[in-house]
């Protein structure tokens, strides 16, 4: 919410009017990152995703309080996950990522394994062990 009236990029803001960041676009603005569709997760390592191009969890006085611990977990997860099962394609096709619509973002094809996965995460947690330390 505008606390003041002000002008962004040319265009007169009164105050008090609501203001919506659209980090979708900034996370695909090909003036912003080099390849910008592309997933390159090699990116970070060089620092580019250093300054507010890279907004996850917000950004100001109402980002993320919980970013640090979503992202320890994540990490965390993620590598015992492929640290405890041996990992294979289903299919030499590439999987369908693209968006369906909707605040958070579904997949527009679903993965057709969706027992099976759930399944595989219902193992993890339960028999194998792996992640209970989480
Ligand atoms: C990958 C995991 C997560 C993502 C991507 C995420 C992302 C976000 C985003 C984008 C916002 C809005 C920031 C803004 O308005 O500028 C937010 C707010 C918030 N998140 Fe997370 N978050 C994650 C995990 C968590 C966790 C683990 C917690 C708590 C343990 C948490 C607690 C909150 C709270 C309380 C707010 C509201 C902050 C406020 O409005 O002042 N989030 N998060």
């Amino acid at each position: 919410m505008s606390s003041a009236n002000c002008t962004i990029e040319g265009y007169d803001v009164p105050s008090g009017t609501m203001l919506l960041v659209n980090a979708w676009a900034i996370h695909r603005d090909p003036k912003v990152w080099d390849d910008a569709t592309s997933f390159k997760p090699e990116r970070f390592e060089n620092g580019e995703g250093n300054g507010h191009k890279l907004m996850p969890f917000g950004i100001g006085r109402r980002t993320c309080p919980g970013a640090s611990l979503a992202q320890r977990i994540v990490s965390l997860t993620l590598g015992s996950l492929i640290q405890s099962f041996e990992w294979e394609r289903v299919t030499t096709k590439e999987v369908d990522i693209n968006e369906g619509s909707g605040i958070t973002m579904p997949k527009a094809m679903h993965y057709k394994k969706t027992r099976a996965i759930a399944a595989f995460f219902l193992a993890a947690f339960t028999k194998n062990g792996a992640i209970a330390y989480l």
